[in-house]
């Protein structure tokens, strides 16, 4: 049983997941338990929604995605509802693909998010706790890829950000072999942050929350741009000179340049230190 850690608040209401907040903390909750947690359409959706919800929440400092229950966080894409199209089935029948613009999400998002794994964490439900900024994992977490045994594969961030994160011979061991690692195996190659037992998971999990939230949210915001920056090339930049601007906005030389245009005369930049 994992224990909750805190009076969790529901926020909205989903078919597919839970949006919990408490105390600054956001919890998003894959709920398809009879699924392994396996997302289709609609859970992605939802997420995209909810995670939505919890950028824009001034009062939301951390995020923890994870999944129902202690058998599983996610078992990736739903295969009940994959279709021959080219994606899975939404229930108008429509096909998507659509967990990638939830993984750029993810990473995009100004705010630390944590998933907190139980369980397994297979397929697509594998690359969505590797494009969280942290992953706790419970004793019974078991990690891994099973594309190219099911027919499929993630060549973007699911192979090059593994890659990244673990090393080029393991990321491709993983894909390459799809075999399943226990949790003290993804602690020795540094897929998971730590390993708790399942009954502490949510303990854990919360408590490294609180100690972010306790840290500069802005100084957070820019190492999280800066960790991801070259993964993803120039929309990674972006992301990291948007918050720049942003700072600069607050700065007065910032300021100065807004507030000469607003009063039609030309801006005084030269009383501004030209900084080494
Ligand atoms: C996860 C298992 C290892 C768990 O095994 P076990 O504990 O023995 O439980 P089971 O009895 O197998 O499962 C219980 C119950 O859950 C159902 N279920 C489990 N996983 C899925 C799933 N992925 N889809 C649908 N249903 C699932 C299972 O059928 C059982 O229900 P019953 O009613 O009894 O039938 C094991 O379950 C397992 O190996 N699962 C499959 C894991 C897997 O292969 N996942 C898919 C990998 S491919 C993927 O995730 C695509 C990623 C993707 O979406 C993507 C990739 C690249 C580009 C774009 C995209 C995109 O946008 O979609």
């Amino acid at each position: 049983m994992i224990r909750p850690a805190l009076p969790w608040v529901a926020q909205a209401d989903y078919s597919d997941i839970r949006y919990e907040t408490c105390d600054g903390i956001a919890k998003i909750t894959i709920n398809r338990p009879e699924r392994r947690n396996a997302f289709r359409p609609e859970t992605v959706m939802q997420l995209i929604d909810a995670f939505h919800l919890a950028h824009r929440d001034n009062a939301v400092g951390a995020i923890i995605l994870t999944g129902e229950g202690p058998d599983a966080f996610c078992a990736g894409g739903d295969q009940k509802v994959r279709g021959d199209d080219g994606g899975y089935h939404d229930e108008s029948g429509t096909p998507h693909l659509n967990v990638l613009d939830l993984q750029m999400q993810i990473r995009r998002l100004p705010k630390p998010v944590v998933a907190m794994v139980a369980g397994y964490a297979i397929g697509g439900g594998h690359v969505l706790h590797l494009v969280c900024d942290l992953s706790i994992a419970a004793e019974n977490a078991r990690f891994g890829q099973t594309g190219p045994r099911v027919g499929s594969f993630d060549a973007g961030l699911g192979a090059g950000l593994m890659a990244r994160t673990i090393g080029m011979k393991r990321a491709k061991e993983i894909w390459f072999l799809c075999r399943q690692y226990d949790a003290a195996q993804a602690l020795d190659w540094g897929l998971v942050n730590t390993v708790v037992p399942v009954e502490k998971l949510e303990e854990e999990t919360v408590a490294w929350c609180q100690e972010m939230l306790r840290l500069s949210p802005m100084a957070l915001r820019m190492l999280k741009a800066g960790f991801n920056a070259d993964t993803d090339g120039l929309a990674g930049i972006q992301e990291l000179a948007g918050n720049a601007t942003g700072l600069f906005y607050m700065t007065e030389e910032g300021r100065e340049g807004r507030d000469a245009w607003l009063e039609r005369r030309p801006p005084d930049f030269g009383k501004y230190r030209k900084r080494p």
